[in-house]
C-alpha cells in the first residue's frame, strides 16, 4: 500500500479529533476523506502531512514510517505535496514562478522547463506571466495544484480544495483534477464535506464520523450498499421504510415483500427499516400500487416527487421530467429491488 493509517489517534487536551482512523490507498489511487464538520477530516490530513503529531498509531508511505507514537519524520522529508482551500499562492511572484517555487533541487532551466511543462498538464501555460490576481478562482487552484506537483511527490493532500468556489466551477474542476492526478498516476488524498466532490474525484471514498471512519468503499457501494444507517444518511437522498423479515432476503413492507440486502442478521420476524433511494421507486402506469405526489422539484431531466403512501409513510422518486403529474395525483409506483438495503431496528 502507497499511503496507510493504522489506528492513528490525534488528541486535543480530552478530546480525541482522529480517534482511531485505519485506511490505505493504493499507489495511483485517489482517495477521500468524507464528513461532517468537526469529524477529524482535517485533523487526520495534517498529521499525514507532519503538521499534527501522531498520540496512538502509525502512518506508513511509499515503503516508510511517517510517524507513530514516539517518531515524526520533519515534514520536509515527507515527499508529499499540498494543497489548500485557500490556494495559498505568493501574489508578488509570477504563476511560472510561483510554480517553480518548491524544485530549488533542480537548476535554473530545468525548473523553468518543469514548471513549464507541469503548467501545460494543468492547463495555464499561457498564463505563466500573468500574476495570482490576474487569474480567476478556479485558474489560482490549478495553479496551486501545479506548485504541489510540480516536485513529483509521492502524495498530493487536498484540504477542501473547491470550497471557495462557486457551484459550477466547483463541479468542472473537481473533472478537471481528477484527470490531472491520473494523468500523472499521482496517489491523492482529498479531504471534504461535499459529497457531490468527494465523488468526482475520489476512486475510493471514506465517510468519518467522530474521528474514524465508518466506511472506506467506492462511490458506489457507499450510494447502494451503505454499511451503517450514518452513512446511508450522510450519502444521498433516501428514505426508510418500515418491515418485517419474513425469509433470508425477503421483507414484507407496506409496498409487498421486497428484495433487500442485508446489514443485520436475517431471522425471520425481525424488524427492519429499508433505505429506499429516489432511484428505487419507479414510476409504472402498470403498477397497481398508488401513491399520491405531495411535492415535485424540477431538475430538469426529472422529477423528484415526494410521494405518500396510504400509510402516510413518505417516499422519494426520480422520475423523468416528461412524466408530468400534479400534487395531488395518485401515480403507480413500483421498487427497483436490487439496491435496496434493509438495517435490523434496535
Ligand atoms: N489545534 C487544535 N486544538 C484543539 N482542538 C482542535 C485543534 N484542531 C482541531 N481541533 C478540534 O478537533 C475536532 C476536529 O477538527 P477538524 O478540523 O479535524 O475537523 P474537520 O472534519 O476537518 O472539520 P471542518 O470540515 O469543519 O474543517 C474539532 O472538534 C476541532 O475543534
Amino acid at each position: 500500500m502507497w499511503l496507510e493509517l493504522e489506528n492513528v489517534v490525534r488528541r486535543f487536551g480530552e478530546r480525541s479529533a482522529v480517534n482511531g482512523l485505519s485506511m490505505r490507498l493504493a499507489k495511483g489511487s485517489i482517495g477521500c476523506l468524507l464528513g461532517p464538520s468537526g469529524c477529524g477530516k482535517t485533523t487526520a490530513l495534517r498529521c499525514i502531512a507532519g503538521f499534527e503529531p501522531v498520540d496512538v498509531g502509525v502512518i506508513r508511505a511509499h515503503g516508510r514510517v511517517l510517524a507513530s507514537e514516539n517518531f515524526q519524520s520533519p515534514p520536509e522529508s515527507r515527499q508529499i505535496g499540498m494543497v489548500f482551500q485557500d490556494y495559498a499562492l505568493f501574489p508578488h511572484l509570477t504563476v511560472l514562478d510561483n510554480v517553480a517555487f518548491g524544485l530549488h533541487r533542480l537548476d535554473r532551466s530545468k525548473r523553468k522547463r518543469r514548471a513549464e511543462e507541469i503548467l501545460e498538464t494543468v492547463g495555464l501555460a499561457e498564463h505563466r506571466s500573468h500574476y495570482p490576481h490576474q487569474l480567476s478562482g478556479g485558474q489560482q487552484q490549478r495553479v496551486a495544484l501545479a506548485r504541489a506537483l510540480a516536485p513529483e511527490p509521492e502524495i498530493v493532500l487536498l484540504d477542501e480544495p473547491f470550497s471557495s468556489l462557486d457551484v459550477e466551477l466547483r463541479e468542472r474542476l473537481s473533472v478537471e483534477v481528477r484527470s490531472v492526478l491520473k494523468t500523472l498516476n499521482t496517489t491523492a488524498l482529498l479531504v471534504t464535506h461535499d459529497q457531490q466532490e468527494a465523488f468526482a474525484v475520489a476512486d475510493v471514498v471514506g465517510v468519518m464520523r467522530d474521528g474514524k471512519l465508518e466506511q472506506w468503499d467506492t462511490p458506489y457501494q457507499l450510494y447502494h450498499r451503505p454499511e451503517t444507517r450514518f452513512v446511508a444518511d450522510f450519502i444521498g437522498q433516501g428514505v426508510f421504510i418500515p418491515g418485517e423479515i419474513v425469509a433470508a432476503g425477503s421483507v414484507r413492507t407496506e409496498l409487498g415483500v421486497v428484495r433487500a440486502n442485508g446489514n443485520g442478521q436475517w431471522q425471520t420476524g425481525r424488524q427492519v427499516d429499508l433505505l429506499l433511494r429516489p432511484d428505487d421507486v419507479i414510476h409504472d402506469d402498470a403498477s397497481t400500487l398508488r401513491a399520491e405526489v405531495c411535492q415535485r422539484a424540477f431538475r430538469g431531466a426529472e422529477f423528484l416527487y415526494t410521494l405518500k403512501l396510504a400509510s402516510g409513510v413518505q417516499l422519494l422518486s426520480l422520475v423523468p421530467s416528461h412524466h408530468d403529474h400534479a400534487v395531488g395525483e395518485q401515480i403507480g409506483i413500483r421498487i427497483e429491488p436490487d439496491h435496496v438495503v434493509a438495517f435490523a431496528r434496535d
